[in-house]
């Protein structure tokens, strides 16, 4: 086999340790050759110019025909990230390029940002004594359903709604209901459209359709279902929410709400920022646990393209983590103690400048972002 040039998003954790020729099991005449470059300078120039083997991403780089028509070199493309929604698979197929992304890979990281938020804000529900309150989770995928498992164990109510997953203990309620009556409401669905019609009456599937198109699933009128003492969270993508809509509804009802992402990402008006409760620059999955596992997935599906063994685990490059869910759900009062989340919300707010954080302050906080742990709980593993 040819040596491997490999194009590779530069915030992808442990490149190094992942991508070599040992660990990708090559002879020693073979050499892995990796080029570290931004996301979002990944472009066609850049592929034309190197012609790589492998294309390593994350949520910043758009994979679709005008990135890759000039190019024949790609045979692979790994996203390190659970979303897809900035690849079109359905062009990657066409073209017998593979493509692996790393679903699942920090679903507890990123439950656990939304339990921290809960409790930073509200601290009260972490009394034992208060009535329960009710968790609404729109979207109960890996994630929403690892928010259930934390919501449950903290003895909260949970209130769900997720049309493409048969109903359930959590699957228990529509939309309406989960607005309506839940005292937060957090949002764990993928950034996807609705399926066009042609004139013929045929259904033309682009990337990321579906018949429950979740872009501006909250907008005016779902806003106006929610109570003003519910909170809002969402940690999935900017654009599920209509950030116009969200700043008049919070000027009408002061709702607090919690936004890890923006419809505008990764630019942000000062005008929303100063309405939100917490804000901070979409790092929710950002753990050293979840970063790895994103690697680790995209390098599995990697070594089984090159038809090798993988021979390396993220475990041996973790170290020790002693929080645990076990402990720390006895005395959920501490739990913003362990993740400071405020100083992420200070951090992104200090960027503002001429009534904007700009894309390139906003991209900068999350390159130079000081991984958290996770806590550990009896479901952690690397397979998810
Ligand atoms: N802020 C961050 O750092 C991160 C954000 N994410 C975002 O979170 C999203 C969810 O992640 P996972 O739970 O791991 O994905 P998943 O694919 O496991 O679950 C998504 C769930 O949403 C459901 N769904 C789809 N359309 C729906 C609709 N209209 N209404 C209600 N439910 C709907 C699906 O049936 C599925 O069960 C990702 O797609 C990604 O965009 C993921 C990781 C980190
Ligand atoms: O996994 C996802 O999906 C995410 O949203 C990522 O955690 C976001 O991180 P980047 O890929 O933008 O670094």
């Amino acid at each position: 086999m040819k040596n491997l040039t490999i194009v590779a998003d530069s915030n992808i954790a442990s490149l190094d340790e992942f991508f070599n020729p040992v660990a990708l099991g090559q002879n020693t005449e073979q050499q892995v050759q990796v080029i570290r470059v931004a996301g979002r300078d990944i472009n066609a120039q850049l592929l034309a110019d190197v012609q790589p083997d492998v294309l390593l991403i994350r949520s910043v780089t758009s994979i679709n025909e005008s990135l890759l028509s000039d190019n024949n070199s790609v045979k692979f493309v790994g996203s390190a990230t659970i979303g897809t929604d900035h690849v079109d698979q359905k062009y990657l197929a066409e073209r017998n390029i593979t493509f692996a992304n790393a679903a699942g890979c920090s679903k507890h990281s990123v439950a656990q940002y939304v339990v921290t938020a809960i409790l930073t804000l509200r601290p009260q529900y972490g009394a034992k004594s208060m009535t329960p309150l009710t968790v609404g989770i729109i979207g109960l995928g890996n994630i929403g359903s690892t928010l259930a498992q934390y919501a449950s164990d903290l003895g909260w109510k949970i209130l769900g709604y997720d049309p493409l997953l048969t109903t359930s203990d959590i699957n228990n309620a529509s939309l309406e209901q989960v607005l309506s009556q839940s005292d937060i409401v957090s949002l764990h669905l993928p950034l996807t459209d609705k399926k066009d019609t042609d004139t013929q009456g045929a259904v033309s599937i682009s990337n990321n359709v579906s018949d429950y198109p979740t872009r501006h699933l909250i907008n005016a009128e779902t806003l106006a279902l929610m109570s003003p003492h519910t909170m809002l969270i969402n940690s999935a993508r900017g654009p599920v929410i209509d950030a116009a809509a969200l700043e008049a509804d919070i000027d009408a009802t002061e709702r607090q709400v919690v936004l890890d992402v923006f419809e505008h990402e990764p630019q942000i008006s000062e005008s929303l920022l100063s309405k939100l409760a917490i804000a901070t620059p979409h790092i929710a999955g950002y753990t050293l646990e979840g970063k790895l596992r994103g690697t680790q997935i995209i390098y599995d599906a990697l070594c089984e393209k090159l038809a090798v063994l993988p021979v390396l685990s993220m475990q041996q490059l973790l170290p020790l983590n002693t929080y645990l869910w076990s402990e720390l759900k006895e005395n959920p009062d501490i739990l913003p103690k362990f993740y400071d989340i405020k100083k992420d919300d200070a951090a992104l707010r200090s960027k503002i400048k001429s009534g904007k954080v700009k894309g390139p302050d906003f991209d900068q906080l999350r390159r130079d972002y000081h991984l958290r742990r996770e806590w550990q709980t009896s479901m952690v593993n690397v397979t998810v």
